[in-house]
């Protein structure tokens, strides 16, 4: 087989290898499936103005997130059941990453999970009703030595993905969520035809009730930093940090949550104006390219996340696929920063992009 070269490549190869039910819930997205399209679209149409005569010679895409050091702006977004794509999971995943972010659906330990993790680790939190469960793992997560929290928003119940439902997905037996007890997941594992597994058990365990002052109260349980994920707009970006958010993921879950929600990218400008500094901003959703990981540090990301391509990787080659996955990504990127004359991180602004107003 010739080498893969690219993440798409990954992507056609990963579609081969997974049964077809799994590879439905990984690439799916909800409704018509339009916000999915657009995340990848909206990267498509925007359009770079290159510089030259710059000393290209040294390119750096190293920088500092949240204290920690990185040695590129790509991270691995929080991704339910890494066992789906390979048996290591995200023991794997977290020896290839340089910054990993864990579901609070992961398919091994937190602490197996730190124990082979080569970058610093966050952990991702749904809002339970059973509040003592975020309490806990968050307990968990310091004890471990995870360096944030992330608070998904986008989810007070799972979207109607269609895929799903018409095959009535469950997660398949022998695939568990540990850092949960069995009472929360309960019901995971149950195929009802013409229903989605994951979307009945969210509807369950999932409190749709969240408020600011509850996110609030969860930052004041723990030291570590708290981002939330799922902001689309300047507003809740505000409310978020006034409400003691150390940071933002601008996200629509990958297209998996409100089909019609605007293109992560496109929602990057607004968000990243109102946070204006005060906290890490990061994107995730259609970033397939390392020109795609340029365009939204152009937009104002401190750095980006990647979900679905990160599994193909493991998909295809646990640990080392994974790590493939991650290096092109990052080659792509150090290129596109040398061929648009930006060698180091801090000189890409929204100069790069046409048709971006300039401040
Ligand atoms: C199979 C799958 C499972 C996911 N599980 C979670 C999860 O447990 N928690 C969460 O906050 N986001 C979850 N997401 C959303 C991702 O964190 C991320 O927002 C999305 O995948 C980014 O888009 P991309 O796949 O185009 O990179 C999941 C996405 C996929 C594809
Ligand atoms: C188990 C699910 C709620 C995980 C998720 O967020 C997703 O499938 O998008």
């Amino acid at each position: 087989m010739d080498a893969l070269l690219t993440v798409a490549e990954y992507e056609a190869a990963a579609q081969e290898l997974l049964p077809p039910g799994i590879w439905d819930y990984l690439s799916g997205g909800s409704g018509q499936e339009r916000t999915l399209a657009a995340n990848v679209d909206a990267f498509a149409r925007l359009a770079l103005r290159p510089r030259f005569l710059v000393d290209v010679s040294e390119p750096d895409l190293s920088t500092t997130l949240l204290g920690a050091r990185l040695p590129t702006p790509i991270g691995v977004a929080p991704v339910a059941y890494h066992r789906l794509a390979h048996p290591e999971g995200e023991v794997a995943t977290a020896r290839a990453a340089s910054l990993l972010v864990v579901s609070v659906f992961a398919s091994r330990t937190l602490e197996e999970i730190a124990a082979a993790a080569a970058g610093p680790l966050w952990l991702q939190l749904y809002w339970f009703r059973r509040r003592e469960v975020v309490t806990g793992l968050v307990r968990r997560a310091e004890d471990a030595g995870y360096q944030a929290l992330v608070l998904t928003l986008d989810t007070p119940r799972v979207g109607r993905r269609l895929r799903d439902v018409r095959r009535g997905f469950a997660i398949p037996a022998g695939i568990v969520a540990p850092n949960l007890e069995a009472a929360v997941m309960a019901g995971t594992h149950e195929a009802v035809d013409g229903e989605s597994a994951l979307a009945r058990h969210s509807r369950e365990q999932f409190d749709p009730a969240l408020r600011p002052a509850d996110l609030a109260w969860l930052c004041a349980q723990t030291d570590l930093p708290v981002l939330v994920k799922g902001v689309l707009t300047a507003r809740d970006a505000e409310l978020a940090l006034a409400h003691g958010a150390a940071g933002v993921v601008v996200s629509n879950h990958g297209g998996r949550q409100l089909d019609g929600a605007v293109a992560s990218v496109d929602a990057l400008a607004e968000v990243a104006a109102a946070v204006g500094g005060r906290g890490p901003v990061l994107l995730d959703g259609g970033v397939r390219t390392g020109v795609d990981v340029l365009r939204a540090l152009a937009l104002g990301a401190s750095a980006v996340l990647v979900g679905r391509p990160a599994l193909w990787g493991l998909a295809v080659g646990g640990e080392s696929g994974a790590r493939a996955v991650l290096d092109i990504l990052a080659a792509e990127l150090e290129d596109a920063m040398v061929l648009s004359g930006r060698p180091r991180l801090s000189d890409v602004d929204s100069s790069l992009l046409a048709g971006v107003q300039r401040p």
